[in-house]
């Protein structure tokens, strides 16, 4: 029902794009190199590019199907758009912003307005002219205003580009929220892998215009961090594990992966619920043997996978308990201790290096979600 299809062939230029996935509710990250044919791609979603051939379905209705010549204008797509600047009415409140597609579209108002303000929480700024907003405020005055004409489908082109560090933080737990809330796609265009890693339910890797690989984002993430000619420093895992245990006067959380267990610190967690961390290989070191007397409380015993050497640093792959690390370590380090594909060794990982999202809650529904670092 809620799903997008696309399965187009077409160009710009003489950049040709030949592109065929599917995407449900949550967020599907489209991901690659610059020049890849992203934006391309989402200009001919949203119909202000026309492909040369095939079909566009989006929640049971086809915007474009070059066998029968159904190609639906942008405005009749039921598409919803945030880009990078948030591109408001300088002249109208942040009320009128968010209800100014919904008028102008003459729109039935299935998504209660009180819903979206509260879910962002705009509740406080609705009478604020847009030029005395934060960025992140008015980024989420535009997200709102896409979810209030009640699209069939959410694109977000790069939506945090334009934020420094401490508001893209901000934000984050917003769009957590709405990717469970909205129930609807969610392409997300983005370069920054820990937004992708946190945000992206299905990551769709796009290069010279095709679908290089696809699937569930902690496993194409996974494959990417050992992907020559991507970033070695932001390369790292996704992990899911379950909240065992909290300690609020030390602001920490036990989480179990399969058989293991480990301590990170954060607030707003409780026992039942099923996190994502973000674990980057530079915060993963290696020992040979467990070691007390370091500050460093989490070290799972592991067994070296792969070891991809460049120049002076080494990238490896660690296995336990069915899920997999990556440790980012000198190649002196890695020929001091020994390591060999098999070897079994120690990860040892920083509470505060790790970001954990929160993806549901033990009543199955996500209220909000914090970013402990
Ligand atoms: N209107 C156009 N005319 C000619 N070439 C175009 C046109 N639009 C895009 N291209 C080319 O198509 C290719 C894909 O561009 P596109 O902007 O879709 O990539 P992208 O993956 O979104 O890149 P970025 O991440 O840098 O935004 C590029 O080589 C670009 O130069």
């Amino acid at each position: 029902m809620s799903t997008l299809h696309v399965d187009i062939r077409g160009r710009a230029g003489s950049f040709e794009i030949e592109t065929a996935f599917q995407a449900g509710a949550g967020v599907t990250a489209l991901f690659g190199p610059s020049g890849a044919g992203k934006s391309t791609l989402l200009k001919m979603i949203a119909g202000t590019a026309r492909p040369q051939s095939g079909r566009i379905v989006a929640g049971g209705r086809t915007l474009f199907n070059s066998a029968t010549g159904t190609n639906l204008p942008p405005e009749k797509r039921g598409i919803g758009f945030v880009f990078q600047d948030a591109r408001l009415f300088p002249h109208l409140s942040v009320r009128r912003n968010l209800t100014y597609a919904r008028w102008a579209g003459r729109r039935p108002a299935s998504r209660a307005f009180d819903e979206v303000v509260a879910l962002l929480g705009l509740e406080d700024r609705l009478d604020a002219a847009p030029a005395t907003l934060s960025g992140g405020e008015r980024q989420r005055v535009a997200i709102g205003r896409a979810l209030l004409a009640d699209p069939a489908l959410l694109l977000m082109d790069e939506p945090l580009s334009s934020l420094d560090k401490a508001r893209r933080n901000e934000i984050l737990p917003y769009l957590e929220a709405i990717r469970t809330e909205a129930g609807i796609p969610i392409l997300y265009v983005s370069h920054e892998t820990s937004e992708v890693a946190r945000l992206a339910d299905t990551v769709v890797l796009i290069e010279n215009g095709r679908v290089s690989d696809s699937g569930p984002a902690a496993a194409i993430l996974a494959r990417l961090g050992l992907a020559a000619g991507g970033d070695p420093d932001e390369a790292g895992v996704i992990l899911e594990g379950r909240i065992t245990d909290v300690d609020p006067a030390y602001h920490t959380a036990v989480i179990a992966l399969d058989d293991d267990r480990i301590e990170l610190t954060g607030n707003g967690f409780a026992p039942g619920m099923t996190v994502r961390l973000r674990v980057r290989a530079g915060d993963v070191a290696i020992a040979n043997a467990p070691h007390d007397g370091l500050s460093i409380r989490n070290q799972l015993p592991a067994i070296v996978e792969e070891i991809r050497r460049d120049g002076a640093f080494a990238t490896v792959a660690l296995g336990f308990g069915g899920q997999q690390l990556l440790a980012r370590i000198t190649a002196k380090s890695a020929d001091a201790l020994g390591l060999q594909p098999g070897s079994r060794v120690h990860a040892l990982l920083k509470a505060v290096s790790v970001e954990m999202a929160r993806i549901e809650s033990p009543r199955g529904g996500l209220t909000s979600a914090s970013s402990p670092r």
